[in-house]
């Protein structure tokens, strides 16, 4: 949707579009029609239909998604929470004081912050080859064990 014509929502209005066909959700007071994007969640639908018409920010925080996960929601972008329903979002208050008084979409919302797709891309790849090579060296460390003990 073009920049142009989003719009501001009443939370009574979003309620309305809770269904698999028609599927909107609120995020750090911003709303996204994710309707095409469900099929696609890397976590399954269900998840995403539960939270159908209403502000899933505190589970999307629960998930700790990812940086490229709130880069994938941009084209969803429909609008935001009208200006007398919103919310503030103090989710890092507990873990770091520091970072106390700070609205989290100012965090999680800078684009300039972003992790583009290749970075994600290569970031799994090398999890994934840390977890294999972790593997590997208990694997190997176990069979040597046991060799030892029936050498004896
Ligand atoms: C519509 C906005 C959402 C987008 C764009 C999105 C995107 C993603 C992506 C890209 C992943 C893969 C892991 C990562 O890169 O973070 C993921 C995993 C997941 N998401 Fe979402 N998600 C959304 C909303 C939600 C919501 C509202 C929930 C919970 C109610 C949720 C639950 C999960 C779960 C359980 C996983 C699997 C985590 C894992 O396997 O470690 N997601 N999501």
């Amino acid at each position: 949707m073009s920049r142009s014509s989003r719009r501001d929502f009443s939370l009574v209005e979003i309620k309305k579009h809770d269904q698999p066909t028609d599927l909107w959700m609120v995020l750090y007071n911003k709303v996204y029609d994710v309707t095409d994007f469900c099929k696609y969640h890397l976590g399954g639908i269900e998840v995403l239909y539960d939270c159908g018409g209403s502000d899933a920010t505190e589970a999307f925080e629960d998930v700790g998604h990812s940086d490229f996960a709130v880069e994938m929601l941009q084209p969803y972008l429909i609008g935001q929470v009208v200006v007398d329903e919103q919310k503030e979002y103090h989710k890092f208050a507990k873990e770091d004081d520091s970072l106390g008084s700070d609205v989290v979409e100012s965090i999680k919302f800078d684009d300039s912050k972003s992790e583009g797709f290749t970075e994600y891309f290569l970031r799994r790849v090398q999890e994934s080859t840390n977890v294999m090579v972790l593997s590997v060296v208990a694997l190997s460390s176990f069979v040597l064990l046991v060799l030892v003990h029936l050498s004896r």
